[in-house]
């Protein structure tokens, strides 16, 4: 019987020379490997640089046709991208027993961990992580670093303030190429909603160890993201690969100075389903260790319910998604995974009254 260490933590198994059998995917399922007939030339999602004067129909235009992109000129300090993975880096060198130290709980999300998605998987990961989804990093971060945690804290708290920054702007942004601004957000106007509007997600560190047989193996599988949307900064090793429809799985080239944006399921649902959320995933490599820190902008706190908003939906159109709160929203993604969005679709004779016990 493996012990807890064995079983979770990927830095035992990097010195092996095959891959173990848990580790090893099939990957003929969902979304295969294999570009369409109709993919013609190698595509890439687009870049955007934020001082450009077009910017809104470039960002409209990204996040229809992909729903993803990446931003240049986006005026996040490279000290503080350099820091944040300086920090994931001593963190995944350290032993295994060390990590485990900080392990989230059984219940908890918060902590050093497999991705939360691996349960939906027969096969396991080639990846380990850190998630911060509230205060309880200081916690683990001072069993991490009893000497060094408050500087290592002091970088959390300035890339969240960092990211909440561009993430707003994103928003603004988006939402103009829709015809719409932030004050058309329903719950924009609820009073005791007005500290943060939208809410803080996560942050979560991914770490990518050397790989002996990565066409075989996964990093992250295949997902979108609930959030409003994702905010990833890649180390300079490539592995992110977006799925399109059209184009089969594309790879996210890491641009120097460039972060990638992910549109996820809660832009979908205020969108009213004119902007997808991006599927994707990450791979592996036999040379190089990769780093990504994900900001997962969550949405509001509390009891207020997301929804289409109106003005997209319009007078006689119809809304495609129920309200749903934040919270309810990603515990229907902890039972269902990738089916969330089709449960809360208005449209889905399998939601209607008479089907739900
Ligand atoms: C706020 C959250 C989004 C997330 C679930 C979580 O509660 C905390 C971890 C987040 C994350 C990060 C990696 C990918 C992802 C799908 C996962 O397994 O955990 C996302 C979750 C999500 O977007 O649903
Ligand atoms: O590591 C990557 O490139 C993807 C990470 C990701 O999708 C996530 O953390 O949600
Ligand atoms: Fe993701």
């Amino acid at each position: 019987m493996p012990s807890l260490a064995e079983e979770i933590c990927i830095g035992n198994l990097v010195s092996l020379q095959t891959l173990p059998d848990s580790f090893t995917w099939k990957l003929t399922t969902a979304y295969s490997d294999l570009p369409p007939s109709s993919a013609t030339v190698e595509e890439s999602i687009p870049v955007v640089d934020l001082s450009d004067p077009d910017v809104t129909t470039l960002l409209g235009n990204a996040c229809k046709t992909w729903g993803a992109f990446q931003i240049a000129n986006h005026g996040v300090p490279q000290d503080l991208l350099d820091d944040i993975e300086s920090l994931s880096k001593t963190l995944f060198d350290m032993p295994a027993e060390r990590k485990l130290e900080a392990a989230s709980s059984d219940k908890g999300v918060s902590g050093y961990g497999e991705p939360r998605i691996s349960p939906f998987f027969e096969k396991k990961m080639w990846s380990e992580g850190f998630t911060i989804t509230d205060g309880s990093y200081h916690n683990h971060f001072l069993t991490l670093w009893p000497h060094d945690h408050t500087n290592y804290c002091g970088i959390i708290e300035a890339y969240k303030a960092e990211m909440e920054k561009l993430a707003t702007r994103l928003l603004s942004c988006i939402l103009g190429s829709l015809g719409v601004t932030v004050d058309d957000i329903e719950w924009a106007h609820m009073p005791e909603n007005s500290e943060s509007k939208v809410g803080f997600g996560a942050i979560r560190l991914n770490h990518y160890p050397v790989c002996p047989e990565p066409e075989r193996a996964m990093g992250l599988a295949a997902h979108t993201d609930s959030t409003m949307l994702t905010i990833l900064h890649q180390s300079n090793t490539g592995g992110l690969q977006v799925f399109r429809e059209e184009s089969g799985w594309v790879t996210v080239e890491p641009a120097p100075g460039t972060l990638e944006v992910n549109i996820g399921d809660l832009f979908h649902i205020l969108s009213n389903g004119k902007i997808p959320s991006v599927v994707h995933r990450a791979k592996v490599n036999q040379t190089r260790s990769r780093i990504s820190i994900a900001y997962l902008w969550g949405g509001p706190a509390g009891d207020v319910k997301i929804a289409p908003i109106s003005k997209i939906v319009g007078p006689v159109g119809s809304s495609l998604f129920r309200p749903v709160t934040w919270k309810e929203y990603l515990q229907i993604k902890s039972e269902v995974f990738d089916k969330a969005l089709d449960a809360i679709r208005t449209d889905n004779p399998s939601n209607s009254p008479s089907n739900v016990l």
